[in-house]
């Protein structure tokens, strides 16, 4: 699949660092190091554009090395580009920690995963089907 970007950042095009990686990292682009306090939230800029192929959807992820070891994640996780965005790519990170955190400039903050997704249409109807699970859910079938 191809994708169109624009890279006003200083970084390389994210890419794959493994043969069969589902995400690319996705790096800060900041002018100063920016440091979230605990439960402290920023958007944080990656200079990248992209032009997605309808019925594409990228999603902003976590990377689980921050999330384990510090405490910080994306809020939105994951957060949706949709094909029709032309605007910066940005990410949403939370310090969830009790400690302060700084992000640097070329830092990988996030990855992208590119995934495929449908449009429905509604249609209204004053009756559901009947099934097992009926309106079971939110724990219904037991803590285990
Ligand atoms: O983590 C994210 C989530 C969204 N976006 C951009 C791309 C997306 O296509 C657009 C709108 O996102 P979303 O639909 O999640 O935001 P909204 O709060 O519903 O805003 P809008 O009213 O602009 O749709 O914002 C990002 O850059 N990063």
């Amino acid at each position: 699949m191809i994708v169109k970007i624009i890279n006003k950042s200083d970084n390389a095009l994210p890419h794959y660092e493994t043969e069969a990686s589902a995400g690319m990292d996705l790096r800060a682009v900041t002018t100063e190091a920016i440091t979230l306090k605990p439960l402290e939230r920023t958007i944080v800029k990656t200079g990248l554009f992209i032009e997605l192929p309808v019925g594409i959807e990228a999603q902003v992820r976590p990377r689980s090395g921050l999330a384990a070891k510090h405490g910080i994640t994306v809020l939105n996780a994951p957060g949706t580009i949709d094909a029709d965005y032309r605007g910066e790519i940005g990410v949403i990170l939370v310090n969830i920690s009790n400690e302060n955190f700084t992000i640097e400039n070329g830092e990988r903050i996030a990855q992208l995963v590119f995934a495929r997704h449908e449009q429905a249409q509604f249609e209204e109807v004053e009756v559901l089907s009947e099934t097992a699970r009926g309106q079971g859910g939110f724990g219904s079938t037991g803590k285990n």
